[in-house]
């Protein structure tokens, strides 16, 4: 069982009651514009302080649920709520600042801006949005993220895992209600990835953060409180505490069926 720590960061009580889900989606459709039907009628809701992994075969609809998910989409029909608040009914500005304010983004090739040092890149969300740092969830997640000692050098100058690390740190800095993690350790060894991971999972179980990771790695998955299994744009399976074992077996058996 998880162990929180008690302060402002404390992870939230994950018995308690009626919890608005960071995310949730009610019966999201999504057709695009050549007629393909990506998603059909998904629902699911993200509990606060959990991190969910999304598998799936090649094609499977785990690239638009997730910029569904997150706003970066609009469904064709159906409601996604981000923090309580249903976005499908908002204009394109409003839509861009509650991704801004309440969604972080880590993606499989880090996306740091090569000129900015590491503290600068870390701080751009906050920076961009006029909003001063909160100078102690700062502090903590670089410490957390181990970066302390780098604050000062340039993207170049960091090996994979860090420049990931980086980008973690930048994807929490403005507290967002969910993390949306897209392949985040596809570009990297096996070691590093598992670095990465335990820091994805740490700052779920110990800062009581949300994060949603689309994966094909079925280890990767593993880590994750609960993994959602899609298959022909709807999810076929949830798994409790998965394990890579039950995870690849499932997804062979779609790529087989
Ligand atoms: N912009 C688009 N326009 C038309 N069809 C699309 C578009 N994006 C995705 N699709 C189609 O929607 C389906 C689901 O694609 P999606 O990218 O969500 O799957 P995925 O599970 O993320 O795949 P992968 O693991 O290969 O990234 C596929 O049939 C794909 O060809």
């Amino acid at each position: 069982m998880r162990t929180a720590p008690a302060g402002p960061y404390a992870a939230p009580d994950p018995y308690a009651a009626r919890e608005t889900p960071a995310v949730a989606l009610d019966r999201v459709t999504k057709t695009y514009a050549g007629g393909v039907t990506a998603l059909h009628e998904v629902s699911l809701a993200v509990r606060p302080g959990t991190f969910l992994a999304v598998m799936g075969p090649s094609g499977s609809g785990k690239s638009t649920l997730m910029h569904c998910a997150a706003g970066l989409d609009a469904p064709t029909s159906g409601g996604v709520r981000i923090d309580g608040t249903e976005i499908s009914g908002l204009d394109e500005t409003r839509r861009t600042e509650l991704r801004r304010d309440r969604v972080g983004f880590v993606f499989q090739s880090y996306n740091l801006v090569p000129s900015l040092s590491v503290a600068d890149n870390i701080t751009l969300p906050l920076r961009l949005a006029g909003k001063a740092p909160d100078r102690a969830w700062l502090r903590m997640l670089v410490e957390r993220v181990g970066l302390d000692g780098r604050l000062a050098h340039r993207p170049a100058e960091l090996s994979g895992g860090q420049q990931q690390r980086a980008a973690i740190a930048r994807a929490l800095v403005s507290r967002p209600a969910v993390v949306f993690a897209d392949e985040p350790t596809g570009a990297l060894d096996l070691r590093t990835a598992r670095e990465v991971l335990g820091l994805l999972g740490d700052l779920v179980a110990n800062l009581g953060q949300t994060v949603v990771m689309v994966t094909h790695d079925p280890a990767a998955a593993a880590r994750a409180d609960r993994a959602l299994v899609m298959a022909d744009g709807r999810v076929v399976d949830t798994v409790d505490a998965p394990t890579a074992a039950e995870l690849a077996h499932r997804i062979t058996t779609l790529e087989t069926e």
